[in-house]
Parts: C-alpha cells; structure tokens; sequence
C-alpha cells in the first residue's frame, strides 16, 4: 500500500445544473504512480468531475486537493502550472509543424515562455522534446508534420506534449476513442508503463471496457452524479450496483426518483 500523500484527492464534490445533480458528495483519491479509471454511463458526471479538477467548473459543495494543497476554484492555468496535465478527446496538434516542433512548443509554453523558431530557448527545448518523444515511442516520426500521422500516432503526439509540463497527475479523457482493438491495447499499456516510469497519477475516462478491466490499477464507477463503487477491477466488475448501473438496471437512486 502507498503511505505516501495522494496526488489528488477531492472531497464531497457536488455540482448541481438546475435539478440535475450532475455531482452528488463524490469522493476518492489517487496515490502517485496509480492508473484509475473514472467510468459510468452516459450522463455519469465524469466530465463535470474532469473539468471541476482542472478548473473549468467550479463545484457547488466539496474540496480538491492536489499534493495535500486546496486547488478548489483556482483558475485552470495555476491549476496546469501546479502539475495537472489534460489531454482531450480530440487531438489538439498542429498540423503543419513536425512532431518535435509540436513538443517544443508544448514545453516552452509550459515554462510560460514564447515559442520562436530563433530564439535559444527553442533549440534547448530540442533536446529535451526528442528525449520525451523517445519515452511515447514517437522518436522515429520526430520531423513528419504532424498532419500526416496515423490516428494512433496523433494521440501519442498528443500524450508527449500534455507530459511536457511534467505533470504529477494527468487527467485523459477517452484516450482510445477512435482506435482499432490493437490500437487500444498499445496505447494504454504506454500510459501504464509511463505510470510507472515517472511516478504519474493517470485519472482516466473511458468506455471501452477492455481498456479498463486490462489495465487499470483501480476503477471508480459513478452514476447519475453518485459514486457507486471504488475498487479493483475484480471488485467493481462483480459489483451488482455497477452491473444494474450499465445494463440501464433500476439502482435505488433511480428508483426513488418521481
Ligand atoms: N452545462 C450543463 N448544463 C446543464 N446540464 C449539464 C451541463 N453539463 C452537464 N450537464 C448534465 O450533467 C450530467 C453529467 O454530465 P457529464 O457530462 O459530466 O457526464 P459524463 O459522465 O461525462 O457523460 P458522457 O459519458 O456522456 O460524456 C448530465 O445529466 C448532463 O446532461
């Protein structure tokens, strides 16, 4: 077990749009180095609870806390320079610069610095794009235009660019939307083993559930804006909440609505 302080720990979380409680008193926490899975059904609250933690929304009731320090309500570029990295369910690269470019760019900006093609700062930051480029197994495609990647190779780009401001969490919505089975599979085992690698927290949406029950160290289910399990993937796939939750099952929270 990791004695150590969480990466992220949100406390009672709760954000309500008019009467639907889109987050409902959620609460769980990450230790570094762990793969979760943030999963539900369509409507869960796992993006509200995504966007709460980097500061798009701001949660109605309930705290975050990143390394033991209170991160509620604060704007999302304090929240990004504090260590917690994103990546979205569409890529976001530039198309016309090469891979390694698209990496510069991303660890310049993340010092709070300009990209220029001349200055020195961008030949420093090279070095180390090639270096994180070697880890996402992108090195090879580090001068192709990023427009003439393959999908897969797109997400990896983007996976670099989102480490380049050496997050201590990493919040990654879907990253295998889109992929074939084999795409999936490469893909999550890269995150799993960058986990590893560098002592990153990785909070993950996802809806395939190959992805989740293979890899995942541990698996958070909600629905209808409630946390209905937390546990390993035995626990949460044996668990007759979850099942009842994704099979459209009656769950007591639904059953005691008008
Ligand atoms: N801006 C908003 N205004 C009103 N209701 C919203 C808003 N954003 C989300 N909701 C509602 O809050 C609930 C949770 O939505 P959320 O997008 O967090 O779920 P999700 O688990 O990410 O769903 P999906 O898997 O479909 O992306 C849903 O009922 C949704 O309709």
């Amino acid at each position: 077990m990791n004695v150590s302080t969480p990466v992220l720990e949100i406390s009672a979380l709760t954000k309500h749009y008019g009467g639907v409680r889109a987050l409902d008193g959620v609460s769980f926490a990450i230790a570094p180095g762990e793969l979760l899975a943030l999963i539900g059904p369509n409507g869960a609250g796992k993006s509200t609870c995504f966007n709460i933690v980097n500061g798009q929304l701001r949660p109605d009731a309930g705290e975050v806390r990143l390394k033991g320090r209170d991160i509620t309500g604060l704007a999302p570029r304090r929240i990004a320079r504090l260590g917690v990295g994103r990546t979205f369910q569409v890529a976001s690269v530039f198309g016309s610069m090469t891979v390694r470019e698209n990496v510069q760019m991303a660890l310049i900006a993340a010092r709070g610095q300009v990209f220029r093609l001349w200055a020195p700062a961008h030949r420093m930051a090279r070095e180390e794009a090639l270096a994180l480029l070697q880890q996402t197994g992108m090195a090879a495609q580090a001068e192709r235009p990023a427009a003439t990647l393959a999908y897969g190779d797109v997400k990896r780009l983007e996976l670099s660019m989102a480490l380049a401001g050496d997050p201590g969490l990493l919040l990654m919505d879907e990253p295998t939307a889109g992929m074939s089975g084999e795409e999936r599979q490469a893909m999550i085992a890269l995150v799993r083993s960058l986990t590893r690698a560098r002592d990153l927290a990785v909070l993950f949406t996802e809806h395939a559930m190959d992805v989740v029950f293979g890899h995942a160290d541990r698996v958070v289910v909600l629905a209808r804006g409630r946390l209905i399990a937390n546990g390993s993937v035995e626990e949460v796939r044996n668990d007759p909440a979850v099942r009842a939750a994704y099979l459209g099952g009656v769950t007591p929270a639904a059953s005691e609505a008008p």
